[in-house]
């Protein structure tokens, strides 16, 4: 299986905040898109900015594209199109005066893909970026990290702040970029539905420390939450269950096995789980 991204055993201090990147690991593989989820200031944007090299790590190996990148490596810079939540284009430019700024800093700037984009997007092409709202500003930047024609895109947080209809739009258009499969996206949303909609695997992360990784499908139709009295709770097997939540009429238990959980333990009653609540069950649970 080819990896677009691999990241093995990455730490990296803030000494001002004492947060820690506790020995992250991830593995992306080509055509497929990755969400990255946890709570806020667990860790996703120093994940970020770790791959891209603009915070310097204490140790671990990050290889994109199969190779570790150096401060000069552009050419490895190409093939990473990158979407941040602070997308901070100079105020004065337009649309059409940023493809020029982006065509001399990219070989393989492609006008065709980005005009169809900004149409796509009904972005106008000679109004200051400094009008646009912030849903046109995510969409031009998401645009022009395209339109270098990546073979990895990296999104932080791309669709927060966007109405349905507008998300609907980008979520198709990275599903198209990944029918590729040399392509793959890392994602990192607090809008866990838009994650239900595209990724393949989600990797859930909790100060500093990556606590699961799973194919979505397996997340969606596997596992489950068993909603339990004190009594059925105490007839579950610790190795069965992957967290609890004690609730003040039920405990909420979460499983790996839906289905088999249910013929094991007859009459507890156990539902399908969003990946919302598999991250607070985690997060705020016991295990
Ligand atoms: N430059 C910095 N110096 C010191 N601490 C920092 C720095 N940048 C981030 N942190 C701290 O690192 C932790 C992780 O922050 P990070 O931005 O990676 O979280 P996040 O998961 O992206 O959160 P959010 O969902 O809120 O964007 C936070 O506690 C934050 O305060």
């Amino acid at each position: 299986m080819n990896l677009s991204l691999e990241i093995t055993g990455l730490t990296k201090s803030y000494a001002d905040s004492g947060f820690m990147l506790d020995n992250v690991s991830l593995a992306i593989p080509s055509g497929t898109i990755m969400g990255f989820v946890g709570e806020n200031g667990a860790g996703k944007t120093t994940t970020i900015k770790s791959i891209l090299n603009t915070v310097q790590i204490d140790s671990g190996t990050i290889r994109l594209l199969g190779k570790e990148m150096t401060d000069r490596d552009t050419a490895l810079r190409e093939d990473i199109g990158v979407v941040l939540d602070s997308a901070n284009f100079s105020a004065i430019l337009t649309p059409g005066k940023l493809a020029k700024v982006m065509r001399g800093i990219y070989r393989q700037w492609d006008q065709e893909l980005y005009v169809r984009l900004t149409d796509k997007f009904a972005l106008p092409m000679n109004r200051k970026i400094k009008e646009f709202s912030r849903g046109m500003t995510m969409k031009l930047a998401i645009a022009a990290a395209m339109s270098h024609h990546p073979k990895l895109l990296i999104l932080d947080e791309a669709t927060s702040g966007l109405d349905p209809i507008t998300r609907e739009e980008i979520l198709e258009v990275f599903l198209e970029f990944v029918e590729d499969e040399h392509h793959a996206i890392l994602m990192s949303s607090h809008i866990t539905s838009d994650l239900e909609k595209i990724a393949d695997y989600i990797t859930f992360i909790h100060q500093g420390k990556i606590i699961l990784t799973a194919m979505k499908d397996e997340l969606i139709y596997d596992y489950g939450v068993a909603r339990c009295t004190s009594d059925q709770f105490r007839r579950i097997a610790e190795g069965d269950r992957l967290a609890y939540r004690v609730k003040e009429h039920q405990t909420d238990v979460l499983v790996k096995d839906r289905r088999g959980f249910g013929q094991q333990y007859s009459g507890i009653m156990v539902d399908q789980v969003s990946i919302d609540e598999i991250l607070l069950l985690l997060v705020k649970g016991e295990n």
